[in-house]
């Protein structure tokens, strides 16, 4: 007889195939309605940016197909993303789910480029998304997300000034740019940079966020150690080029965020090739080739992909126009949507491991 339990039955053997579990098991499978033939039930992924959404669809499907009497099988997809873990001596956001840190051990590799296309990626899938930009020496994602001159509105709340995030492309957003002078010398900045980060992270009223995406200053100095020795931190991630000094930078980055106990959720390759604008079946290795997948293997690390290098995706920055938005169909769009997804799905993966 078709019921319930027998849905459920049937179902048990599949698996997520990146937390290797069953769907069954993680609670993944809910609401079963069973009308004649015809069976519909809630799929509960563990982020709306999965990767393999399809493939597990797919698989439900099938699966269900098996039995008797089924004629037709509805899956509605939803998710409820995981909370990452909590940390001892560290004190997380309130109602932020996931902070990753996006960062690179050298200057202009295009981390702020990655960090506002990934969190732009990940809100356009359904996901609540906030973008602290902590970069006090180019805090250029204002600029990248269409936010140039905007400005954060202060509130008084209970326990002190709260601010308000800008908001574009589904993504509330924070800046250094938003507070400093950009004429003000560094040298001035860096002293304010410990207060600001904590004041980004726990005096803004951030709502409820699936995903917190913190565009890092490159290298590994001040802000690095302010945000790790403050809240838990689900992951990071480093942006690096394929030239080798690019590499050598990225792997000190790394060796900071493994001594301080951050969970590296992989490294992306930008500038990985050259696609003319006239030519685009064509591709020119400038920076060498083949730098990011080295690195990866040495340092034991996922190589979460390689964007290649575009006009359009520099134009987009320029124009504050998050080429994921502004053409979807570029190979630079794909690979960093592709990348958006990878995170999400590691974050997922750290979550319950
Ligand atoms: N794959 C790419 N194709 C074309 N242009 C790119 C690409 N990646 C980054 N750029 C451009 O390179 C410049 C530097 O990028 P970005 O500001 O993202 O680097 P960054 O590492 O954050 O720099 P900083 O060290 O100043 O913070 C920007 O003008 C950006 O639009």
């Amino acid at each position: 007889m078709l019921d319930t339990q027998s849905i459920l039955d049937v179902l048990r053997p599949v698996q997520d195939p990146e937390l290797q579990k069953s769907l069954v098991e993680l609670n993944m499978i809910r609401d079963v309605q069973i009308e004649d033939g015809k069976v519909s039930f809630t799929l509960v992924l563990t982020t709306p940016a999965c990767p393999l959404r399809e493939f597990i669809v797919d698989d439900c499907k099938k699966a269900v197909k098996q039995l008797p009497g089924v004629e037709k099988v509805d899956v509605t997809v939803t998710a409820e993303t995981p909370k990452q873990k909590e940390v001892p001596d560290k004190q997380s956001v309130f109602g932020i789910k996931n902070i990753i840190a996006i960062s690179s051990g050298k200057g202009g590799v295009g981390k702020s480029t990655v960090a506002v296309n990934v969190a732009v990626a990940l809100a356009s899938s359904g996901a609540k998304v906030g973008l602290l930009d902590a970069d006090i020496y180019g805090p250029n994602a204002p600029m990248m997300l269409g936010l140039t001159g905007a400005e954060v509105k202060v509130q008084q709340g209970k326990a002190g000034d709260i601010l308000e995030p800008a908001f574009n492309y589904g993504v509330k957003m924070v800046s250094m740019g938003f507070l400093i002078n950009p004429d003000q010398p560094v040298i001035w900045r860096g002293p304010m940079l410990n207060g600001i980060i904590r004041q980004f992270l726990y005096q803004v009223s951030w709502g409820s966020l699936d995903y917190l995406i913190v565009d890092m200053p490159p290298g590994t100095g001040d802000a690095q150690l302010t945000l790790i020795q403050a809240v838990p931190i689900a992951g990071a991630v480093i942006v690096t080029t394929p030239q080798n000094v690019s590499l050598l930078d990225a792997r000190r980055g790394l060796k900071m965020f493994q001594q301080m106990g951050v969970n590296v959720l992989g490294i992306v390759e930008n500038m990985s090739y050259f696609i003319p604008p006239d030519l685009p079946d064509r591709n020119y290795d400038i920076f060498g080739s083949g730098g990011g997948e080295k690195a990866s293997r040495e340092l034991q690390i996922p190589l979460l992909g390689c964007v290649p290098l575009e006009i359009p995706l520099r134009e987009g920055g320029d124009q504050g126009i998050p080429i994921v938005i502004s053409n979807e169909e570029s190979a630079s769009a794909k690979a960093l949507t592709a990348i958006a997804q990878q995170i999400a799905a590691k974050v997922s993966i750290a979550a319950y491991a």
